[in-house]
């Protein structure tokens, strides 16, 4: 009964936003084993199929200084911003966002409560813009935001707290009830959206109803992207048969299973236990193993019992065992030589990976992986490291990192994820620079292109296929996308 009445819901806001398709959706509200009501298939769903599309029921700023400030009109960022000469007291890059439609509403709303901050703007008010944003939403929607999973907790509703104490006239305690409210479902359900403002992407957060219903699982079926009104879309990124439980991550793909159950428990409140989490060798990844603690053993250290978190960890090859504690202060010893590592050069990481990490964990080990990604992702793309800064060694070096991430996606069997179109646009690049200078060189040309152009090819295919709808994929791979389709 239930799911009907968030079925009939979740339709409803589909039509209002121009979504529906007449009634052939291959969705369905149902019971999940994994927790509460969940999204299911109502047919086979192949690779690259798109599953549903669903529009913000609110959408606004990020919480965190890192994502702030910004203009909360047009949503740019790094400019001069200047408080609404209305008198809300938030952020504005010009007079046309300050005069526009979308910000009337919100406008005069914080103009009634009297914001303290005087003459500038105010970080509170930036902060609690969304829950702020929520009370404009009529009774339809607010039924719909109230039929949403929440969790309680102290650290929910702290933006609350901050824009009270920035206010001359209190709210009254239905709207401070909805807004933690809001807030508390937001924590629980948003997801990170993007806006594009000219050459950049600023990060939102979103409240999508539909994507709201999409459980955990450590290796989703599915992957997304928004468009530039921040709708989401969702499609298949493994086969997904008929009845199957439709689902995301919350966390990130190339984590091991501690970090992420930690993550899930702290910021969604649940212990993961999908199949990835229970297995030591989480799909035989590795991504957790740790070099045994005897210097004459060459073996690794994996959890006994993953899923509990005081679990010991044993040596697959000696059987020595240690306790989590001391597990526990390993990996904390190496988040800190970490933490300073990612602040250093290109150069100076890749130092780091040969001569340090690699005899701290083995290659597998989640940290490593990390600086594999780093690595990746300024080399050719940053400054002083662009691609005809790039020596042969340090291409090569880039051509392994992404054949060793691409290995593991498919270890991992995470299928056509978005990680698998960046990363193989990057090995795409790499192998389009490398063969450019071989070229140059001209030696064995004819081999190695005809080998490098057939695998380019693919990895430049495989990238499209993934990334060709996505506006936050590499500019260039978009570039190449739209030339394509104007040909
Ligand atoms: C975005 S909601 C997903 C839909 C939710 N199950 C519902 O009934 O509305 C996220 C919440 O669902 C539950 N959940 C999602 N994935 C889960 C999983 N893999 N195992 C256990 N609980 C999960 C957790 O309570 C989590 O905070």
């Amino acid at each position: 009964m239930e799911q009907q009445v968030i079925t009939d819901m979740l339709n409803l806001h589909l039509e209002r936003n121009n979504l529906s398709k007449d009634g052939s959706r291959s969705w369905f509200v149902g019971g999940s084993l994994l927790g509460g009501r969940g999204l299911f298939a109502t047919t086979d769903i192949a690779v690259g199929e798109l599953v549903f599309v669903d529009a913000p029921l609110v959408v606004g700023p990020r919480t965190r200084d890192k994502h702030l400030p910004l203009c909360i009109v047009c949503y740019k960022t790094g400019c001069p911003l200047f408080p609404c000469d209305k008198g809300c007291s938030l952020p504005i890059c010009s007079s046309a966002c300050e005069l526009s439609v979308e910000h009337d509403a919100e406008c005069s709303l914080l103009q009634a409560w009297k914001p303290t901050c005087g003459s500038s703007w105010s970080i509170n008010l930036l902060r609690a813009l969304v829950p702020i944003r929520a009370l404009l939403l009529d009774e339809q929607q607010r039924d719909l935001l109230y039929t949403l999973q929440w969790h309680s907790g102290p650290q929910h509703g702290s933006e609350i707290d901050l824009l009270k104490s920035s206010i001359k006239i209190q709210m009254n305690q239905i709207e401070e009830q909805f807004m933690r409210r809001v807030c508390a479902v937001m924590d629980t359900n948003s997801f990170e959206t993007a806006a594009i403002v000219g050459e950049s992407v600023t990060s939102l957060r979103g409240l999508y109803p539909m994507g709201a219903l999409q459980n955990h699982c450590c290796t989703p079926n599915t992957r997304h992207y928004y468009d530039s009104q921040q709708r989401l879309y969702v499609t298949a990124a493994i086969p997904i048969k008929k009845n199957e439980e439709i689902t995301m991550t919350y966390t990130d793909l190339f984590w091991d299973t501690t970090l992420r159950r930690r993550h899930l428990a702290a910021t969604k409140h649940f212990f993961c236990t999908c199949s990835r989490c229970t297995d030591p060798l989480e799909n035989g990844s590795l991504l957790g193993a740790l070099r045994c603690a005897r210097k004459e053993c060459s073996g690794i250290l994996v959890a006994v019992e993953p899923l509990d978190t005081s679990t010991v960890w044993e040596c697959r090859e000696c059987g020595l065992r240690l306790k989590n504690r001391q597990i526990i202060s390993i990996r904390s010893a190496l988040g800190s030589i970490v933490e300073e590592m990612i602040y250093k050069s290109p150069k100076q990481m890749l130092r780091f990976m040969k001569s340090e990490l690699s005899v701290l964990v083995p290659a597998t080990n989640y940290v490593a992986v990390d600086m594999k990604l780093r690595i990746i992702s300024c080399l050719g793309r940053t400054e002083k490291f662009l691609w005809e800064d790039l020596t042969k060694d340090e291409l090569s070096i880039k051509e392994k990192y992404c054949r060793d991430l691409l290995r593991l996606i498919e270890t991992l069997k995470c299928g056509e994820c978005k990680m698998k179109g960046l990363i193989s646009y990057e090995l795409y690049s790499t192998l389009m620079e490398l063969n450019k200078r071989q070229f140059n060189e001209e030696t064995n040309i004819e081999k190695s292109e005809s080998q490098v152009n057939e695998e380019s090819k693919n990895l430049l295919e495989t990238a499209i296929l993934i990334l060709q709808n996505d506006l936050t994929a590499p500019k260039d791979l978009l570039s190449l996308v739209s030339g394509m389709t104007k040909k």
